[in-house]
């Protein structure tokens, strides 16, 4: 069964708490939580002490997209307020293995993020010690974008990867998925799909959830 992720990055900021109900009672399995500092991506949206208000309001799964510098820096602050998986770039620390460890010393989750131009090989050595990767099928940064559809095939690729290697490994894929670009995804093996716009600019959010899955 497909694990659908809407990310909060397209809700009303102003009403955030209410959003992530919303995305609950729509069907949704996590909440896929964009945190970007202006650094790594040309963007701001949030940090921790969000993640701790919203836990106070929920119990869904939180999957922290960390967007940042040296990510090493803010595996405490996003544990301690309540992240259920912390997924990191792998383009953005030199050190992917002890961070992963460092995850994990949390008793949560971890996952390892690939920019579009980043290759398959850039994982290889960590595969085994992550819970989950994330292909990235848009450059990060902004919602609303469009699919980039060599996406595809590097999903395909991966899952060949993964099952070569007997592994669990969960594979997620965020940025322009929408009801169309989801079909494809599922079909060459994704595992978790992330959607922002697709799901909050969806006139019937529930109905938004079912086509992506
Ligand atoms: O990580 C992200 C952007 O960097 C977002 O999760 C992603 O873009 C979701 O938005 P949309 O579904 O609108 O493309
Ligand atoms: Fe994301």
């Amino acid at each position: 069964m497909t694990i659908i992720a809407p990310s909060i990055l397209s809700s009303d900021f102003s009403r955030l708490g209410e959003e992530v109900a919303r995305i609950q009672d729509a069907g949704a399995d996590w909440c896929h939580i964009d945190v970007m500092d202006g650094q790594f991506v040309p963007n701001l949206t949030f940090g921790a002490p969000v993640v701790k208000s919203l836990r106070k309001r929920t119990e869904m799964f939180f999957d922290c997209h960390l967007m940042v510098e040296n990510p090493e820096n803010y595996v405490d602050s996003f544990a301690a307020a309540g992240a259920d998986l912390i997924c990191v770039h792998a383009e953005a620390t030199h050190h992917l293995h002890r961070l992963l460890q460092s995850i994990h010393s949390k008793g949560i989750q971890a996952g390892v993020a690939l920019n579009p131009a980043t290759p398959l090989c850039q994982i290889e050595e960590i595969l085994p010690y992550a819970d989950m990767i994330l292909i990235m099928s848009v450059n990060p940064g902004f919602g609303g974008q469009k699919f980039i559809p060599t996406s595809v095939d590097k999903i395909r690729r991966l899952k060949q990867m993964i099952r070569e290697r007997d592994l669990k490994t969960l594979i997620e894929v965020d940025g322009g998925v929408n009801g169309e670009t989801a079909k494809a995804c599922r079909e060459a093996g994704a595992d978790v799909l992330v959607a922002g716009s697709f799901v909050f600019g969806a006139a019937d959010m529930q109905e938004a959830v079912a086509a992506l899955r």
